[in-house]
């Protein structure tokens, strides 16, 4: 069938459920957006897990995040605990949780539930070098496919931990859209505003290393993390696998920009989840057109937001599916 065809006959189903048209507003949207990931006009959301990605930092070291390197690494430990604001919201909504060590700093972490999937002891100090080898990157995409293809949810969730991410995140994106990477800087974990100037003075120092505008590969390699390459790749292997991609915070959403630059199609499988409170995500979703579903003010990565955006997930795909339609339930069209 024609995708105009599909897309009218999705409009069809929901303008025919008994309500006004159009009163459900973005629910209705994000039902038709299900609709056209798996193809047919009963979608089902049904089960989400959430894969958290953590890595360190070289940059870290340099004084760009209000928290020290050690945090990435005793934060692991508390979601192995179940303790994280990701475990709490995760648990409330039946999500099932996995952590993946992509290579934080220090010795590997032993811990049977962990996925060890380590390119090293965190990335080398991108203000000066590049994060990380071609080697490491192919490496970094591969696992995460290998990852976001493996998995029996309907949904994916990804969240990430890295000190000194937010840094990263903004270089990647500053390169891949050839903004000015001080258009893409903000407080991170909080820092105040001293802070915020030493950060923004090194990270132009550091995108000054490289030409205003990269490829989104070369954009990872020069200034990625770990995590964000190996969420890229899984990124486009959930999509690929006619997953529901649900799109978390800053760094979450550089990521699905590198992984729609780097596989075209996938985009069609993301959800943007929320608006974070980071001064350079607003501008992100901007230029991917992304409405984000959430906007709470919220700054904490982990895939928090996204988790909060699957009750909505579930709620379009139920809507859909579910509700009765005028001529079912023999209520009155409009007059
Ligand atoms: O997801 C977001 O929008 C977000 C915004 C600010 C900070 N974070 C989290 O905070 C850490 C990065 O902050 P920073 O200041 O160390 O670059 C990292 O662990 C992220 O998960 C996450
Ligand atoms: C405590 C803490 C928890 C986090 N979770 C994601 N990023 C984080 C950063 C800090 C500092």
């Amino acid at each position: 069938m024609l995708q105009t065809d599909f897309q009218s006959l999705i409009q069809k189903a929901i303008d025919s459920k008994t309500k006004p048209v159009g009163s459900l507003g973005r629910i209705e949207a994000l039902a038709a957006q299900l609709a056209r990931i798996q193809n047919t006009l009963m979608p089902v959301a049904a089960s989400c897990g959430l894969t958290l990605f953590a890595g360190d930092h070289g940059m870290a070291l340099a004084g760009v995040s209000a928290y020290p390197q050690a945090v990435t690494r005793q934060m692991v430990m508390n979601f192995l605990g179940g303790g994280a604001a990701a475990n709490v919201f995760a648990r409330t909504l039946g999500v099932d949780v996995e952590v993946v060590d992509c290579g934080v700093a220090g010795e590997p972490i032993n811990a049977p539930s962990l996925l060890s999937r380590r390119l090293g002891a965190g990335t080398a100090n991108a203000i000066e070098r590049p994060a990380m080898t071609a080697v490491e990157l192919d490496k970094a995409l591969a696992n995460g496919r290998a990852i976001g293809g493996d998995s029996d949810h309907d949904t994916a969730c990804f969240g990430e931990m890295g000190i000194g991410n937010t840094s990263s995140a903004s270089l990647v994106a500053a390169k891949i859209l050839g903004y000015p990477v001080a258009d893409l800087v903000g407080r991170g974990t909080g820092l105040a505003d001293d802070g915020l100037k030493r950060k923004q003075a090194l990270l132009e120092a550091a995108a000054g290393r490289t030409p205003d505008s990269l490829p989104a590969d070369h954009a990872l390699m020069e200034y990625g993390g770990f995590e964000i390459a190996t969420m890229t790749g899984a990124m486009t292997a959930a999509a690929g696998a006619g997953r529901v991609v649900l799109v978390d915070g800053f760094i979450a959403t550089v990521a699905a920009l590198c992984a729609r630059e780097l596989s075209p199609g996938c985009a069609a499988n993301f959800v943007y989840a929320h608006r974070s409170a980071e001064a350079g995500h607003a501008r992100v979703l901007e230029a991917l057109a992304a409405k984000p579903l959430l906007d709470l003010d919220m700054r904490l990565g982990e895939g928090t937001g996204a988790l909060l955006a699957w009750p909505l997930v579930q709620a379009a795909a139920a809507m859909l599916r579910d509700m009765a339609s005028f001529e079912s339930a023999g209520v009155s069209g409009p007059a």
